[in-house]
Formats: C-alpha cells, structure tokens, sequence
C-alpha cells in the first residue's frame, strides 16, 4: 500500500504539522514527526475527523483608526511602524512557524496575518504618490542623463591582480609599483589609497591595490565593473591551485580579459610547461599552443618578464579601445572608504570617465557632499581628476561602500534630494523583487522574461563527484524549455563567502554536493539571498533544477537549520550504540531534528535522532550552551570532534490555523 508524507496530509488539510502528528499520536497511529509516513488508510480516517474542524474566519475589519502600513516591508519597519518591539513580531512569527530576521521582508500573506494580530490595516500607495514619484523620477533622470560631451579620448585600463594563495600576487603588484611607479617622476610617495599609477612606455595603468578575486567579486556584486584587464598569477612551481580555477571563473563570469603571469620563474623547479598544460583544462590555451591566451613567464623577485607583462597589458588595453570624455563631468567607482579623525569619511574613487574638480557636488552611492579636497595615489594635493585618475576624496557627508559609484550633480542640494531618493527606491526594490534568482522563482522569473539562463556555482567534496554533477547538470542544456543551464563555477571545498559574493555578481545559485557552507558564507547568504542547496544524491540535485526549470519544484518546504552540536565524547553501550555526548555550540536541537554529521567540512551521514537527552532525562529540546546526550539513528561510526547540524523541514507558506 502507498504512502503518505504527514507534511504533505497536512497541506492538504490545511492544518499546521504539529497539530496533525499530536492527532495521530491520539490515534495511536505511529508519527514521529512531519516527515514520518502513514498508510493511506490512516490517511483517510484522519481526514474524515478534519474535515468538520475547517475554520471559519470571517472577521470584519473595521479599517478606521487604523494604522495603514503599505508593502513592501521589513519585520524591523513594522515594528517602528506599530511602535512596539520586533521581537514581539518575531515570536509572534515563530509561533506560525515562520523564522524570520529582523530584516526579512513580509509577503502579503504574513502581513495579512499580522494585520489582524497587531490591529493594522494593508494600504495602497496612493495614486497621487505615484504621480509625485514619477514626477521626481523624471527630474532624476534628468539630472543624471549621460551624454558625452567634447572629444573622446583613450583611457588608462584598470587592473587587477588574480591568483592561488602564496603565487605571489603582492609580490608582483610590488614589483610593478617599484619599478613604474609615478613617485620618481612626480616626485610624491606611494600612498596606498586602493589604487596606483603605474607608467610604462608613456603609458599609464592603473592597478587596484587589493589583490584576488574576492576583492574584485565583491565590487561586482555591488554592480561595479570596475576591472578592463585581470592579471592571473600561476607559480611556476605549483601549477593551477583550487583559488586559480575560482580567480578563472570570476574573471571570465565577468567577461574580462585574462594575461596569465607565469610567476616564480627563478625557481629551480619552475615548470611553465606544466602550467600551461593545467591552464588547457579551464579552456586558457596559450598563444604558442594555438590558443589566444597570453602567458608571459616572470619572476617577480628577479624583475625579470615584468616589462613583457606591462607590455601584454597596454597590448589588451589597445586592443579593447578603452575611451573616455574627460570634458564630461566626473563619474567612476568608489575603490574604499573609512572615516578618518579629523578628517570625517574619506573615500578614494576611480574617475573613469569625465573629470572631477575640487568644488564639485558629488552623489557617491547613498550618500552626496562637496568635495573639500583632492589627494592623489602619491599623495598630492590636485585640484582635477581626469580619467582614469585614483584620488581620495574628502567632503563626503557619510562613508560610501566599496563598488559604490559615485557622480557629479550640479549641487549638493539636489545630490542630498537625489541620494534620498535613491536610498529609499533601493530599498523598495530590494524588498519588492526578490533579486536573486532561487530554484522556487526561477521559473516564475523565466515566465516574466526575466531569465533565460540557469547560472549555477557547484562546490563538493571530491572532483569526481563535482565534475560528474557539472556534465549532468550541463546535459539539461538539450531541453524543451530552452533555458540553458550554466556553470560559473565548479570546485572542491565548503562553500565559502567568495562563493556567495560570486553568486550575488552572476545571479547565481549554489548546489553544495556533500558540502557544507562555512559560517560566514551561511550569513552571507542569507543576507544576500542566494539560493543555496545541499545534496547528497547526484540524482535529487538534477531532479531539482529539472523541477525548477519546468516551474514543477514545489515550493512548499525548505530546510531549515536550528543549530550546531559539537561531539566532544563518546560512549559506546552495548546494545544500544554509541552516545555522542555533546555541546550545543549554535541554536539549538530537539529530539525530532534530522541531524547531518559533519567531519571535516564534508556531510558523512545524514539521518534522525533516536534519542536527546540532558543527563539521564529524555528531552524535547536542548538549547545553545548546554551538554546533551545523543544517540542517532541507525548510525555510530561517530568520532570525537564531529559536528552534528540539527534541521528541521519548514513550510514556507504557512497555513495559519486560528
Ligand atoms: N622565488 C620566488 N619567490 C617568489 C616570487 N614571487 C613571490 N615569491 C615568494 O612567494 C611568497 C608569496 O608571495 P606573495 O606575493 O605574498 O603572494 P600572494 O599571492 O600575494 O599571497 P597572498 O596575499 O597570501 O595570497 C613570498 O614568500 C614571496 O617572497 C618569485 O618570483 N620568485
């Protein structure tokens, strides 16, 4: 006889998971918890007894007096709005079985729920709003509108320096800087502002300071493309390392030209061949092999090949006809910020294009001043900045983010005006569209136009699983709907933040296979919200994104994690198993949590609780900072230093029951 899931009975019902296993258990029907199956014939005669119970809500609101709230809005508005604190909004949330941060947008359905818990009323914006708004918009638009003045002229490109941890990345830009750099002729010292000036053969680069494809990532998630050219670093004694194929795939998920510096050349053992060989299995074939990718041996300690690299790069550059209009007015990139003592936010700012003066009116992301002064990379004061000129900037009202851009208005009134508008647009964008693409929208968004391709990171423990994953996700490609399906990213490891920050620029998903995220990439994924995914079944992670492109993947439940447990002894019981007794480092677990053991970054079993205890007492639940017992499932190959992640499955479009 077929089965029947309790999550899916009780969707049908309409009742909440809880209610409907405490049911069952009246019942004596055996359910351990929502994922637990029941026969069929259970099934109906639990529904008979439910279907008498449907609610009737027929509540009559009366919407005078009350305090209108309009969506989009954050549990954290909300609770500024109705003036009381957000975690009675939180709690009140978490009792419907809704996790959510202070910062997490509501949809309409929980809002509504809300609106009859906390005596408010959903609005519309008014009309008359609108028409103001767009009115404004108009006048923005106005405002901001790009139209080159004068001349064109060729721009200096703008470089940034790639490569496997210890390649020798600084090595390289310190080479570079020591040998080219603007200070002898200009006679100032090299300020690490975040960008430098290099000359060569009369011709001027621009270097970020910052080196690796993190730094550049994280830019791009924030819309900046700020990079013409990316210096990939190999150590000619090391070969193709995990962070070079990341620096691979972030330069060219972001179309930019890669010049491979073969680096370390000095070396005994150095083996460009070798190098070159590796660099072939990410599709760079070097240019004496018959491909197009440049390749220039170096050593950054002997100097030597470092002239060739310049030239390579001023080659790329021509070749990429870079152009700007240094008569227009100023527009670039903030490159970093930071409030200085005594001298308030400080922000050093590429001027890409047109020229910015001392004077100027600047709009500088979500913030706008007067530039009071001008500092250059080797430390002069300059009255004008042309393209492409790196300078510190002093007069801004707040601190700008890195890969914010920034512009000149034609004063700082209407930057003020404009900077508060654009916040608040920003805002109810980011709340209004859920930016990042997830498995459970992708279909929708695809149905709006908005996506015809699939972009993808994959992490897992092994290459073998990681590259058998990537052909078959790859194979979807021959499909009915004509999305495509790309991988941006494929490699071995947890999921870290440069992972997220990756997906954030490419608008990409992540499918961990036998991985876990570490904790700072988890964070920053929920921040940014990235649709992360962890398998450990090649077969379930296509099923999925087959699901998703067919608009069939039911969105209905997630996995949620309550909180990491760490086994710090073992007690093997005959009969019985081996208790893992534990600390509860994070959140927390309950005896109904499937738990994932963790050794090492990689997922070696997944499977349920038999039983939680404190001391010699079973319990439901066990909280952060406290001792436990735990004794899995069918599963004692456990060993001291494991990690236990507890997760529980949520709906994520709750039915509320009254
Ligand atoms: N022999 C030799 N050693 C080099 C060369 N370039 C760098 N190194 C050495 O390699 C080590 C790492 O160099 P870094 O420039 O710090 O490397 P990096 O890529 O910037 O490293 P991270 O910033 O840690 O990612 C240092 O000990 C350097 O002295 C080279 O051309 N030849």
């Amino acid at each position: 006889m077929s089965k029947v899931r309790i999550y899916q009975l009780a969707k049908d019902l309409g009742v909440d998971n809880k209610e409907l296993v405490d049911t069952l258990n009246e019942l004596d029907i055996e359910a351990k918890n929502h994922m637990s199956t029941i026969t069929e014939e259970e099934a109906e005669t639990v529904k008979e007894l439910f279907v008498d119970k449907e609610p009737t809500d027929e509540k009559q609101e009366d919407s005078e007096q009350k305090l209108t709230v309009v969506p989009p809005v954050t549990v954290g508005e909300l609770a500024e709005k109705l003036e009381i604190d957000s975690t009675s909004i939180i709690t009140k949330l978490i009792s419907k079985g809704i996790m959510a941060s202070i910062n997490q947008n509501l949809n309409e359905q929980i809002l509504s729920d809300l609106a009859s818990e906390f005596d408010f009323v959903i609005g519309d914006e008014s009309q008359e709003d609108e028409e103001d708004s767009n009115e404004e918009e108009k006048i923005i638009e106005e405002i901001l509108k790009d139209e080159p003045k004068g001349d064109s002229a060729e721009r200096a490109p703008i470089v940034t320096v790639m490569g496997h941890v210890d390649h020798g990345k600084t090595s390289i830009l310190d080479a570079i800087r020591e040998t080219k750099s603007l200070e002898s002729e200009a006679g100032g010292i090299t300020q690490h502002i975040g960008a430098s000036r290099v000359v060569y053969n009369d011709n001027t680069i621009v270097f970020l300071d910052t080196p690796g494809h993190e730094a550049f990532t994280e830019m791009r998630a924030r819309g900046a493309h700020v990079t013409d050219i990316s210096i990939l670093v190999v150590a000619a004694d090391d070969g193709v390392m995990p962070q070079t194929v990341e620096a691979i795939n972030h330069a060219k998920s972001a179309d930019v030209p890669i010049i491979v510096a073969i680096n370390k050349m000095d070396k005994p053992e150095a083996n460009p061949d070798r190098v070159k060989q590796e660099l072939t299995e990410h599709n760079l074939v070097s240019e004496e092999w018959g491909g197009d990718t440049i390749c220039v041996p170096v050593s950054a300690i002997s100097k030597d090949g470092i002239d060739e690299l310049l030239e390579m790069v001023t080659l790329v550059s021509e070749m990429n006809e870079l152009q700007a209009y240094p008569e227009n007015t100023g527009k670039g990139t903030v490159i970093e910020a930071k409030l200085e003592k005594g001298r308030g936010p400080v922000a050093t700012v590429l001027v890409e294009d047109g020229s910015l003066n001392v004077g100027d009116a600047v709009l500088c992301g979500n913030t706008f001043g007067n530039v009071r002064a001008m500092v250059s990379d080797i430390g002069k004061r300059i009255n004008k900045a042309t393209p492409v000129t790196p300078v510190e900037i002093l007069g801004l009202e707040d601190i700008p983010n890195a890969g914010d851009t920034f512009q000149v208005v034609p004063d700082e009134k209407q930057a003020r005006q404009i900077a508060e508008q654009k916040k608040e647009k920003e805002r109810e964008e980011k709340l209004r569209k859920n930016q990042a693409v997830s498995l459970d929208n992708f279909f929708e968004q695809m149905q709006e136009g908005e996506h015809k391709e699939l972009n993808i990171i994959l992490k897992g423990d092994v290459r073998g699983s990681v590259e058998a994953l990537k052909e078959s996700l790859l194979k979807l490609n021959d499909n009915e709907y004509g999305i495509k399906v790309k991988v941006v990213h494929a490699g071995v490891g947890t999921i870290s933040e440069s992972d997220i920050m990756l997906a954030v620029a490419s608008n990409a998903i992540i499918i961990g296979f036998n991985v876990r995220p570490e904790n700072n990439a988890k964070k920053a994924a929920e921040q940014e919200n990235i649709d992360m995914r962890m398998y450990r079944v090649i077969y379930e992670a296509i099923e999925d994104v087959k699901a998703a492109m067919s608009g069939l993947l039911d969105p209905e439940y997630k996995e949620v994690v309550l909180g990491q447990v760490e086994v710090r002894q073992l007690f093997k019981v005959s009969r019985i198993g081996t208790i893992a007794g534990c600390y509860v480092t994070n959140g927390h677990v309950k005896n109904d949590s499937y738990i994932r053991v963790i050794r090492d970054g990689k997922v070696i079993h997944e499977g349920e609780i038999r039983t939680l205890k404190r001391f010699k007492e079973d319990v439901k639940e066990v909280q952060q900072g406290y001792e436990c017992g735990i004794l899995l499932e069918k599963f004692n190959d456990l060993k001291e230093g494991d990690i236990f992640e507890a997760y529980n499955y949520e709906e994520l479009k709750p039915k509320v029951v009254e």
